[in-house]
């Protein structure tokens, strides 16, 4: 392991726990109202008629149902990642019921994900989930790589982090690899969008 991943792990692992402790702190009435809807600047990054990437959040991360169900009801296709081998690229396939689930099955990581048999989709618009970001746009995930992957092999489109406050530092060890994001949503601001 080279002097960036060591410190990426470092990272990673650190602000993995400072997301999980912070979500569970979370009165129940503050989570229930925060990551309600998108707000307007970032809706107007969203052309109509976009085919909309979000994600099923797991234990910790900002939840996306909310916004998932928003897109739905406003006639977006939706879509989200699909895993099944960490060799293998990540794929977004349509969810077609964001209100009962019926679609989804276990995946790894205690993900729910969609069947192998929904139709796969480019996304043009991608929420995703965060393990750290800074105010300039650079992120760091769980560190399979699955997102900076699918973002090099779809540079058209725009990627758009969903956050905590508290997931926020000054600097990241940034690789050549690694995609920055168009924006960033948390409770309390929008960081972005970057030119
Ligand atoms: N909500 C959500 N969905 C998401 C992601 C995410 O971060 N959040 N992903 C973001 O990437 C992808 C799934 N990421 C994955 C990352 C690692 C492994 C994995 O198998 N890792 C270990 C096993 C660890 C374990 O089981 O504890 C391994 O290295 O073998 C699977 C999926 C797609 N869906
Ligand atoms: N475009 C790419 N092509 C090939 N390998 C890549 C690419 N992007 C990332 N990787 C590999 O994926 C692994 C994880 O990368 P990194 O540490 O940047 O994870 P991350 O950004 O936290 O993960 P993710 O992108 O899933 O959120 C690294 O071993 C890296 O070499």
């Amino acid at each position: 392991m080279n002097e960036i991943s060591r410190k990426k792990a470092e990272l990673r692992a650190a602000l993995r726990k400072a997301r999980l402790d912070h979500a569970a702190a979370l009165p129940p009435q503050v989570s229930a109202l925060v990551f309600r809807q998108p707000p307007a600047p970032l809706l107007a990054l969203v052309p109509e008629g976009a085919i909309v990437g979000l994600y099923r959040a797991g234990a910790g991360e900002a939840p996306a149902t909310s916004y998932t169900r928003f897109f739905h009801e406003r006639g977006h296709t939706v879509a989200l990642p699909r895993v099944v081998k960490l060799a293998e690229p990540m794929h977004f396939h349509v969810h077609s019921d964001p209100w009962g689930e019926s679609d989804l099955e276990a995946g790894p990581m205690d993900l729910r994900q969609p069947h192998l048999t929904a139709p796969v989709v480019v996304p043009d618009v991608l929420f995703m989930p965060l393990v750290g970001f800074t105010e300039r746009g650079d992120r760091i995930g769980q560190g399979g790589g699955f997102y900076d992957r699918w973002l090099a092999d779809h540079p058209g489109t725009l990627a758009i982090g969903m956050a905590w406050d508290v997931q926020r530092v000054d600097t990241l060890p940034v690789e050549d690899h690694d995609m920055p994001l168009a924006a960033i949503v948390t409770p309390t601001r929008i960081y972005g969008p970057f030119a």
